[in-house]
């Protein structure tokens, strides 16, 4: 049988004893291979979701099955300790009187299948915690620490981890410092991830899959090119919007520095980039760096030009400012532009034009 994902449908509200009233609702099935991200602004559920999953919250209807493992329905639950789940907090929960390289052996001991000392070393190479390993947890810096919770989260050989804003205690240099962690875990270790934050920058860099929250329902679902690819999902609300695309290398221009990579819709330079010949390369073009143009540009020092037809346009997006879906090939770049550009061009949906990108940044 082939493994199907989490697959999620609940009803759930706080016992009214807590006057919260707040209740989740929703029908969501999460893919069984990489990272599924949970997004949404502060209070919209993403806790409570990740704690329905884990049985720390009873729910009051529906089921939570991973894999065709049945955790919760209508007549039975399993207790978390029984739930093959790693757990990974905004603050370690790491045992301080215990060295790393014993609680790391405690979890080693929880889990029931046969001890890996191949695997002990592939997840200690793979967050490199290997100078860590006789410290205790006092001794760590708050980065290193959450790669020991981690690598002690996945010593339990978990079916599934659930990570609630692990790099939320973190300042943003080390933010920068584990995020390369994170993004290596999905292709190393086969087991689904789901990744609580309310970061966009973290979702951009490690989701392959994104489900966003509002008040307890899920408003959105789909991978980054979609969610990012339609001006209506609430990303957009507080944000600068950007596009996200999926890259493959092309070549190396070693003349101006520069790189290309290429996308089912065309081909994009950017600034020259070292290790990534062959290689996947998730890119984010913001809309305020995509200018439109209804000629062929000529004579423009912008390297990057595509031609595009114009989907949805929406006037007024921000005041003075108006949103345009530009489709090339199976992807769609959003642009943004003033109003009165908009006006004055007579933009419509259904043009062909051309866009040209400004910058494109690299983000995995
Ligand atoms: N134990 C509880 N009892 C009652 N209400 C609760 C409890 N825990 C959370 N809530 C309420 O449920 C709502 C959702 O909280 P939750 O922590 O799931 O949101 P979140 O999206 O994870 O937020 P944040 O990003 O701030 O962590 C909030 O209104 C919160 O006050």
């Amino acid at each position: 049988m082939s493994d199907n994902g989490l697959q999620v449908k609940l009803s759930f509200t706080y016992p009214s004893s807590n006057y919260s009233g707040f209740s989740l609702d929703l029908d969501l099935i999460m893919p069984s291979r990489g990272v599924t991200v949970i997004f949404g602004e502060s209070g919209s559920g993403k806790t409570s979701l990740l704690r329905c999953i884990a049985g720390l919250e009873k729910i009051s209807n529906g089921q939570v099955q991973l894999n065709h493992n049945t955790w919760q329905d209508s007549s039975h639950f399993v207790p978390t300790h029984k739930r093959k789940l790693g757990y990974v907090f905004q603050e370690t929960s790491l045992f301080s009187h215990l060295t790393v390289k014993q609680n790391l052996a405690y979890a080693i001991k929880r889990s029931t299948e046969k001890h890996d000392p191949k695997f002990l070393q592939q997840v200690i190479d793979v967050l490199a915690i290997a100078n860590t390993i006789n410290k205790y947890p006092s001794q760590l810096s708050g980065g290193e620490r959450q790669r020991v919770a981690i690598a002690r989260a996945l010593l339990s050989k978990p079916q599934i981890l659930l990570m609630d804003e692990p790099l939320a205690s973190l300042d943003n240099a080390r933010k920068q410092q584990i995020l390369p962690y994170l993004e290596g875990l999905h292709s190393e270790f086969k087991i689904p991830i789901i990744y609580v934050t309310h970061s966009i920058e973290e979702m951009i860099r490690l989701a392959d899959y994104g489900v966003i929250l509002q008040a307890g329902k899920v408003v959105a679902q789909g991978n980054l090119t979609e969610l990012f690819g339609n001006i209506d999902t609430p990303l957009s609300l507080n944000q600068d919007l950007s596009t996200v695309l999926e890259c493959e290398f092309v070549q190396l221009d070693e003349k101006w520095n520069l790189t290309q990579v290429g996308f089912d819709g065309g081909l994009l330079w950017l600034p020259k980039l070292n290790n990534i010949q062959n290689k996947k390369v998730r890119v984010q073009i913001l809309a305020s760096d995509v200018s439109i143009s209804l000629v062929a540009p000529e004579q423009t020092s912008v390297l990057n030009i595509l031609q595009v037809k114009v989907g949805q346009v929406s006037n007024e997006h921000k005041l003075g400012t108006s949103l345009l879906v530009l489709y090339i090939g199976a992807s769609q770049i959003v642009a943004s532009l003033t109003s009165k550009s908009l006006s004055e061009l007579g933009i419509q949906q259904g043009d062909t034009v051309w866009a040209m990108i400004k910058s494109v940044a690299i983000v995995r």
